[in-house]
């Protein structure tokens, strides 16, 4: 039998270099080109969930797993930017300041037959309260561009977050011990 052949549905650079701490190896990186607007009043979890099925299912590559994650930082209710510019990230850093939130990091993994599965990891952080000095450094250090809810927990960002309950790699961008799981189930050949 031929070993299934892995197609990594992102981006992320983030993501590859997740893979490969855990020695995977993507036969291709495609990006899915989706539409990643939140619905109306969607739940964070919920529109994690869509956007890893989404983007899983987006990719066309024929004969091959498919592999999709999305990231999504949450206060409550509500669903916090990709912070694009230093507006967004002031914004995402006054809501997280000195309270908890939520990280909800889903994948899917999309398989020749049609069948898709989905493994969802839902990890809670908590900043310290920022001082402006603080809030001005971490704009400064730019790692907030394009990172869910405006910050990097593999940056900076650490020495600011007194608490981290859950799962590192996936605030990162791709939970590792689902992904394995999830891999393995598929039949992927994973020590
Ligand atoms: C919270 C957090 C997010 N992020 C990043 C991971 C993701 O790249 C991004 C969330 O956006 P995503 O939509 O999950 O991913 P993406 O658009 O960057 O890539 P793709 O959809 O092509 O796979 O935020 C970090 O790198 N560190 C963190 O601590």
């Amino acid at each position: 039998m031929t070993a299934p052949t892995l197609v990594l549905a992102s981006a992320s650079p983030r993501r590859l270099e997740l893979l490969a701490q855990i020695g995977i190896t993507p036969d291709r990186v495609v990006p899915a080109d989706i539409d990643e607007t939140p619905h109306s009043k969607e739940l964070p979890r919920v529109y994690a969930e869509r956007m890893a099925l989404e983007k899983a299912s987006a990719v066309d590559a024929p004969y091959c797993h498919v592999l999709a994650g999305d990231t999504v930082v949450a206060v409550g209710r509500r669903i916090l930017p990709k912070a694009e510019n230093e507006d967004q990230a002031r914004a995402c850093l006054d809501l997280l300041s000195g309270r908890r939130h939520r990280v909800f990091s889903a994948i899917a993994l999309s398989a020749p037959d049609g069948d898709v599965r989905l493994k969802l990891s839902v990890s809670a952080v908590k900043f310290k309260r920022l001082s402006a000095e603080e809030q001005d450094a971490y704009i400064r250090s730019q790692e907030w561009r394009g990172k869910a809810g405006g910050y990097a927990i593999q940056g900076e960002a650490a020495g600011l977050i007194s608490w981290l309950q859950g799962s590192h790699s996936g605030v990162v961008g791709l939970p590792l011990y689902e992904t394995r799981t999830l891999l393995r189930s598929a039949g992927f050949a994973i020590a």
